[in-house]
């Protein structure tokens, strides 16, 4: 029952405010000695022992790991996330999750306060921008996801492969009017890399390439379509799962048959609500618990670093 104590309970038996609670934990100055002696007090006579994530953000090590996320609402982060947690509460950590959005200061801003909260390691989700003078000083604490970095650890995709396999599945059955919905080339793995080898496959069968560019979103993939439907093509290649959700509900509304959608992701509910659609399975979850174990591995000093790349497969 003691142990159940929050810190507003805290609060309450000291007669001072949860921030003063948190002020002592966090073994801060700003404190007066009589005050700071009464709260003690009352956490020693109650046995108070703040849970583990909080422990961590207040400075204790107390094997917690942290988890950042480009995006919360990411389909394929998520799949990823969730194959690593049971590794890491299997092993007595526990996980706290931090969003970036893709902001470099962002980064820096976490990993200095999970610096001085003296958490015990960080999975990170990589993306254009991210420098090494940032995260090398994290070397043996640290996995990078999606990106790689010379010195760290890293769980990559097979970005390029993934594209292949699509264009090769469809060439296979004759389809060659192809277009391809993707992002900026500024990101370079699912930017960059997934419209390069889609212009490469292009060249080199002879093809006629139609892009069209914009964001990870199933908007841009709704907006985008109708630019390549102008090419007569039979069939579009989208980047990611998200963006053809989009695509196929653009053709839905329009009612137009015979283009045929493929993506990178194979997420359920774009299979759920369009059978017709396929997908190279990239390997989210395999990449989540090939980072967990890496990570892991790296904490009990059982490992070196090592660079992954997941492979991906058709899901059809
Ligand atoms: O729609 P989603 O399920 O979020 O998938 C879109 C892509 O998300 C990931 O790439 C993006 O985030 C990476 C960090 O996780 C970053 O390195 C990359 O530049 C971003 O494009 C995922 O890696 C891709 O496979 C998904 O297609």
């Amino acid at each position: 029952m003691q142990n159940r104590l929050t810190i507003k309970d805290i609060a309450r038996l000291s007669g001072v405010g949860k921030s003063t609670v948190s002020r002592v934990l966090n073994n801060e100055e700003n404190v007066r000695p009589e005050t700071r002696e009464r709260v003690l007090q009352v956490i020693e006579e109650h046995n108070f022992s703040p849970s583990k994530s909080a422990r961590a953000m207040r400075g204790f090590s107390d094997k917690v790991i942290a988890i950042v996320v480009s995006r919360l609402d990411s389909p394929s982060e998520n799949q990823a996330v969730r194959a690593m947690l049971p590794l890491f509460y299997q092993q007595g950590y526990d996980a706290i999750v931090l969003e970036s959005q893709f902001s470099v200061e962002r980064v820096k801003e976490h990993l200095q306060v999970l610096k001085q909260r003296n958490i015990d390691g960080v999975i990170l989700f990589g993306f254009t921008g991210l420098t090494a003078k940032m995260l090398l000083p994290w070397r043996d604490k640290l996995v990078m996801m999606a990106r790689e970095m010379p010195g760290l650890s890293s769980v990559c995709y097979d970005d390029a492969g993934a594209v292949q396999l699509l264009m090769k599945t469809l060439l296979d059955r004759q389809i060659n009017e192809i277009g391809f919905i993707g992002v900026s080339p500024r990101d370079t793995t699912t930017g960059l890399k997934r419209t390069r080898a889609y212009e490469e496959c292009c060249q080199q069968h002879g093809l006629a390439a139609h892009i069209a560019l914009g964001e990870l979103t199933w908007q841009s993939g709704y907006d985008l379509l109708p630019q390549l439907l102008k090419h007569d093509i039979r069939a579009v290649v989208c980047a990611s799962d998200t963006i053809a959700l989009g695509a196929q509900k653009y053709l839905q509304q329009q009612q137009i048959s015979g283009v045929l959608v493929c993506s990178i992701g194979n997420l359920p509910l774009l299979h759920f609500l369009f059978p017709e659609s396929f997908s190279v399975e990239l390997g989210y979850g395999a990449a989540g618990d090939a980072a967990a174990r890496q990570l892991l591995a790296q904490l009990d000093g059982s490992t070196d670093l090592q660079q992954t790349i997941i492979r991906g497969k058709l899901a059809l």
